[in-house]
């Protein structure tokens, strides 16, 4: 493992010229270990297994993925259709963060401009999320500065969001941050984020590198976390918004936007543009991914449930609209709980 990484700085995707160079977020907080993918196959089988995860870097990932998807092609001697084809299972490998299919949708039509194209457009991809991410956390913690008196702040956070799930700093991580940068925050309370630990694996390790005063909650615990008292804001990602700001984000969301709402503190959704999906009219439409039931049954492959048992294993779920009083964005704050939402006549 790397001495003391600089973890706000960390990229989980990088371009090394010929292959895709991921941060194997499967082994962490153990070990610090990259992945070299080279292949379609591999990097689908990455994505799925959350090698790679987290909504602008799978963008990032479904951008330079097209670069692999070409340079195997000129390797194995593929023709124009059996690229295509590769490009589609990179672009549909998970279904609910927009991001990917929006990496992918960005570059793709530079395909025939040969890998120089695709590969500087797959940076700009990457630059343009760091910068988002660095103007959410300025817009994010200016509004919960101006909303939220208490001094100083407890914040609630689900699942990671940080530089391993962007192209770098992190979104509701980045704001988070923002706030620890300003001298305002006192404790982040993280979940843990089941069944594969996101939040306590990935979200703790940032914090704890970073230097920020965490601790880490079962899932369970946050409503009541929240209804005691403890937080004055919770701020999470996400994988997709529809137009009329439901929000699609890692299961559990939901119910720490239910205690916010009860308790009466801001529940705060940050995400870049490139989440928002105008073309999902409400969160109805937003596909939930199911992923397979033995993650939930099973820890490192040891059975923690009856051999009897099946698994229900959804991995996002939505939020809707009217309990999200902030959705910060790169370009502002918008609150739809209030109404303002993030396309204008949105359903
Ligand atoms: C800035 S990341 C926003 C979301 O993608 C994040 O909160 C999340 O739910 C990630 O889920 P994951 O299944 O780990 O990819």
């Amino acid at each position: 493992m790397d001495e003391e990484p600089n973890v706000a700085e960390l990229q989980a995707v990088t371009w090394t010229g010929d292959a895709l160079r991921l941060i194997d977020q499967t082994v962490l907080p153990a070990r610090l270990e990259h992945l070299e993918v080279r292949d379609v196959d591999v990097l689908v089988d990455a994505i799925r297994r959350l090698v790679v995860r987290g909504a602008p870097a799978l963008g990032v990932t479904g951008a330079y993925g097209v670069a692999v998807a070409m340079l195997q092609a000129e390797r194995e001697g593929w023709d124009r259709a059996a690229l295509e084809a590769a490009v589609d299972r990179i672009r549909t490998a998970r279904p609910t963060a927009v991001n990917l299919a929006g990496g992918v949708d960005r570059v793709r039509p530079l395909i025939g401009d040969g890998l120089a194209a695709v590969t500087a457009e797959a940076g700009r991809v990457l630059r343009e999320d760091v910068a988002a991410n660095r103007a959410m956390g300025a817009h994010g913690a200016d509004w919960i500065a101006r909303r939220v008196s208490r001094r100083p702040l407890r914040v609630l956070t689900h699942c990671n969001t940080g530089s391993l799930a962007t192209a770098g700093w992190g979104t509701a991580l980045g704001v988070i941050r923002e706030l620890h940068a300003r001298g305002l925050l006192e404790m982040v309370y993280a979940d843990e984020t089941r069944p594969l630990l996101q939040g306590s694996r990935l979200t703790a390790w940032e914090l704890a590198h970073d230097g920020i005063p965490h601790r880490v909650l079962a899932d369970g615990a946050a409503a009541s976390t929240i209804l005691r008292g403890l937080v004055d804001v919770a701020v999470i990602g996400a994988d997709r918004i529809a137009a009329n700001g439901d929000t699609a984000n890692k299961i559990g969301s939901v119910g720490v936007a239910l205690a916010c709402a009860d308790a009466g503190i801001p529940f705060v959704v940050a995400a870049p543009w490139s989440t928002i999906d105008p073309g999902t009219a409400t969160g109805e439409d937003i596909p939930i991914e199911l992923r397979d039931g033995r993650e939930v049954l099973a820890w490192e492959g040891a059975r923690t449930a009856p051999a009897g048992s099946e698994g229900f294993n959804p991995a996002f779920d939505v939020t809707p609209a009217r309990l999200i009083s902030a959705l910060v964005t790169e370009t502002g704050v918008l609150e739809p709980a209030r109404g303002r939402v993030p396309v204008p006549g949105g359903a």
